[in-house]
């Protein structure tokens, strides 16, 4: 039976004197697998790696039992993934169901009945089928971005990566998104790159956070937010041992890092865990 598991050992990238992979491993099986990290931290180079839109300069890959590093399995390896890139490139004339129905055949989907089945499945999935006949340039930023996503799962593949799915979307497409690829996890070995950690908590079995091109944590949602325990509380104004402190809605100030004595402490969440995993790294620049 084909392997449901992807792996990778060893990745380097270099751009140049950057070194943006650094020795990067890491495995991911079935269900959806969150990567955080700060700007910069290598994740839109593994998921291209891992693509195959570009080559590591060392490692190796099991892509569901596949080497996607030698020409025959390069080629392989496409026909089992689907891609959701950062920022996908439409022919805006195309209408939806014609943008797809042309990634059918690139997938080499050559029976033209066949192809257009796919392209009215993928679009239903996605919960376009009323609007498969409008140009692309007609539709709204969280439609097109729907399209994308029928894209990357045109031929079913069972292993699916997807650049920040829900950049510019707002928070009912959000949560579209989310039921999306909450199903496309079961029974697929989804990696989501995002910087929404409420996405992850949500939505992820699995998390790896990765910085300066290294993997910082590789691990269980609740582990991640377990690295904030006993660093979290609320407080009335921001407290000097804070790391990051801001005020809520509900008029408290939530403060993470080392509490004082006797502080009120609150439950971490997914977002505490990871800001205080990259405290002080110079990798992060968000909390600096
Ligand atoms: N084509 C390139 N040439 C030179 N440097 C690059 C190139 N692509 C990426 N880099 C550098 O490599 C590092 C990793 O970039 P990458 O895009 O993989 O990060 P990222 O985690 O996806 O960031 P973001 O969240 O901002 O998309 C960054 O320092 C980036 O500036």
């Amino acid at each position: 039976m084909a392997s449901t598991s992807v792996a990778v050992t060893g990745l380097v990238r270099r751009y140049g004197r950057h070194t943006a992979l650094d020795h990067v491993s890491l495995g991911l099986t079935k269900g959806v697998t969150g990567l955080l990290g700060p700007n910069g931290a290598g994740k839109t180079t593994l998921l291209r790696i891992l693509a195959t839109a570009m080559s590591p300069d060392q490692g190796s890959i099991d892509l569901l039992g596949i080497d996607p590093l030698t020409a025959r399995g390069r080629l392989e390896a496409r026909r089992a993934l689907g891609y959701l890139p950062q920022h996908p490139g439409f022919h805006p004339g195309f209408t939806a169901f014609e943008f797809i129905d042309y990634v059918g055949i690139l997938r080499r989907i050559t029976d033209r009945r066949q192809r257009h089945d796919e392209a009215r499945r993928v679009l239903a999935a996605v919960g376009l089928s009323d609007v498969r006949g409008k140009k692309i340039k007609a539709l709204s930023g969280g439609m097109r971005q729907r399209v994308a996503l029928a894209a990357a799962i045109v031929g079913d593949p069972q292993f699916l990566i997807l650049d920040e799915p829900t950049v510019g979307l707002d928070p009912k497409q959000r949560l579209r998104f989310r039921e999306l690829i909450a199903e496309l996890g079961e029974g697929r070995v989804v990696l989501l790159s995002t910087h929404q950690t409420e996405d992850v908590g949500a939505l992820c079995q699995h998390v790896v956070v990765l910085a300066g091109g290294t993997v910082r944590f590789d691990g269980s949602p609740a582990d991640l937010s377990a690295h904030a325990a006993g660093r979290v509380w609320h407080s009335d104004q921001r407290d000097p041992g804070a790391v990051a402190g801001w005020r809520t809605g509900q008029g408290s100030v939530h403060n993470i890092g080392t509490p004082p004595p006797g502080a009120a402490l609150l439950d971490p969440t997914l977002e505490d865990g990871y800001l205080l995993l990259l405290d002080g790294d110079p990798a992060l620049e968000e909390v600096a």
